[in-house]
């Protein structure tokens, strides 16, 4: 299977290319980076045949739509519960196939109702969007964001999968590219904690709203399409 990490360094977002037998998918493409994306792929032989959202983002304006005008046969995809609009949305446990390959969805819920963990059919990896980051988790205080709530996805579907399995976020802030379901079960700095001392650090974390958030939202309900 091929696999590319690619990097946002304006917003601090992974995108993930996987890809086998000349189809792939993307998951979280940014709206900047589309020309970079497909590049990349046409460079590699890879048809995009499904371009995922592990979530509505706040903080950057998703590619799934300026990727389909270009792409045409590619399908965008996120959750039913995210409230958003795409080609195919996805219920825990649906699957999404590329070549003889596919990633299975798992609802994670709690940064935003609507995010799933994408886990690869051998397990061996999983995107977790902003419920796992390294050593952290994504914030609860808007977009329906509930820390007991994620706290419980967490644990019952990240935290149960092999410990090998390397985890994905859809960002880093601090240079790290990825860990492991053992790592996080072990050092992770919020989710080891009780789940009452978690909704506590969860309600203290005293961020500024990200800058783009405004924009992003509305425009990530519509799969990026924003009037131009
Ligand atoms: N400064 C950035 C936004 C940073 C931020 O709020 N990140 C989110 C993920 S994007 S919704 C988050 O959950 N962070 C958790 C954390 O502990 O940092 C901007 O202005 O865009
Ligand atoms: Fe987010």
């Amino acid at each position: 299977m091929l696999f590319r990490q690619l990097f946002d360094r304006e917003s601090c977002t992974y995108t993930y290319l996987l890809a086998d037998g000349g189809e792939g998918i993307l998951i979280d493409p940014v709206k900047e980076l589309v020309e970079r994306d497909v590049e990349v792929a046409q460079q590699l032989n890879v048809k995009l045949k499904y371009l995922l959202n592990t979530h509505c983002h706040a903080d950057h304006v998703t590619g799934t739509g300026d990727l389909k005008k270009v792409l045409p046969d590619a399908k965008s995809v996120i959750s039913k519960a995210s409230g958003a609009k795409a080609d195919v949305l996805v219920n825990d446990g649906d699957a999404i196939a590329f070549g003889s390959r596919h990633v299975t969805v798992h609802a994670t819920p709690g940064h935003t109702d609507g995010c799933v963990t994408f886990v690869l059919d051998d397990k061996s990896m999983c995107f977790t969007g902003d419920a796992v980051l390294v050593r952290g988790c994504g914030r609860t205080d808007f977009q329906q964001g509930d820390a007991g709530k994620l706290f419980d996805s967490v644990h019952e579907k990240v935290f149960s999968l092999p410990d090998e399995t390397f985890v994905y976020p859809a960002h880093d802030y601090k240079g790290r590219t990825r860990s492991t379901v053992g790592e996080e079960k072990k050092y992770n700095l919020r989710l080891t904690k009780s789940r009452d001392e978690f909704i506590d650090i969860m309600a203290n974390l005293g961020l500024p709203y990200p800058k783009m958030i405004d924009v992003a939202v509305p425009a990530n309900l519509v799969c990026g399409i924003q009037d131009e």
